[in-house]
């Protein structure tokens, strides 16, 4: 028996990145979490100790601060940027992997309107992205939101599961379906308009949750990754993972009212975990899972 070394990589995770662009009485910042990972020839490193192969992960955060003086941009553009830059001059490194949120920010009302240079950050989700660049596999770019909280207060329902000794849930026609959306989506190209394409999939997303009459939250989850697809050519899959955010309607009888689906504890844990991928059937292979 042998020990060998496996799949490895390594990185600078957690840079914080805010970049200010100063119009003349217009503001706008970007504000960015991105993480770096490299893979390559690393088994020196790994077995003897031997560093030549390794860029450090300091070098990396300097280079995301360092690009970033050129601008930003939408965060596939910047992803694609910086993995292209480390494969290309790095010989040992044959893949990177750059994966980037975005936190937004809304411009601040003020007493005369728009302020020109005060934001609050808007809690309403988290755009992400990541960019894998691989020398010989090619590129691939995945985009995604997470924590995009959305709530149906009827069209759903949960009748008919399966039954054992164990179950005690009661069925309903009419509950409150709850979730905070995390979807993922893959690209076919490396190119296109980042911005309009992330617009258009999280209206897909919001429109298909709205519109859909719900018998569980996998009926609607398949919904939400088939309208995307449907209306978005650039897509070739789509990765959705939504917490199912119970509300429990509570029972009023001890305190002599009825509740007609009115009051409802909201669940925190724990909670339903609905996962699945809605895909092309001719979409090409992943370099790395949605
Ligand atoms: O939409 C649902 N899917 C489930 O699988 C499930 N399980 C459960 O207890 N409630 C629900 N709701």
């Amino acid at each position: 028996m042998a020990i060998v070394l496996g799949d490895n990589r390594y990185g600078k995770a957690g840079v914080r990145l805010v970049r200010v662009d100063r119009g003349e009485a217009w503001h706008r910042i970007t504000d960015l979490t991105v993480d770096v990972a490299l893979s390559g020839e690393l088994t020196a490193v790994h077995l003897s100790g031997d560093n030549a192969h390794v860029l450090p992960t300091d070098t990396q955060k300097n280079t995301v601060y360092a690009f970033a003086a050129d601008g930003v941009g939408e965060v596939e553009e910047f992803g694609l940027r910086l993995a292209r830059h480390f494969v290309a001059t790095q010989p040992a490194i044959g893949r990177a992997v750059v994966t980037l949120a975005e936190y937004e920010w809304d411009r601040i009302e003020g007493a005369d309107g728009p302020a020109p240079h005060s934001f609050s950050r808007s809690g309403r989700y988290t755009r992400t992205a990541r960019v894998v660049h691989d020398a010989a596999a090619g590129t691939e770019v995945v985009s995604g939101l997470r924590g995009l909280t959305v709530l149906n207060t009827t069209d759903s329902e949960f009748v008919g599961y399966a039954v054992d000794r164990y179950t005690t849930l009661p069925e309903t026609k009419d509950r409150i379906l709850a979730t905070d959306i995390d979807a993922r989506w893959r690209h076919r190209g490396t190119d296109g308009d980042w911005a309009a394409s992330f617009a258009a999939v999280r209206r897909a997303l919001l429109a298909a949750f709205a519109g859909t009459y719900s018998r569980s939250l996998q009926q609607t989850l398949y919904a939400m990754g088939r309208q995307v697809l449907a209306e978005r050519d650039e897509l070739v899959e789509v990765r959705l993972s939504l917490p199912n955010r119970h509300h429990y309607l509570v029972d009023l009888a001890p305190f002599g009212r009825d509740n007609p689906n009115a009051v409802f504890l909201a669940g925190d844990r724990p909670y339903g975990l609905v996962e699945g991928t809605v895909r092309r059937d001719d979409a090409p292979a992943a370099l790395v899972e949605l």
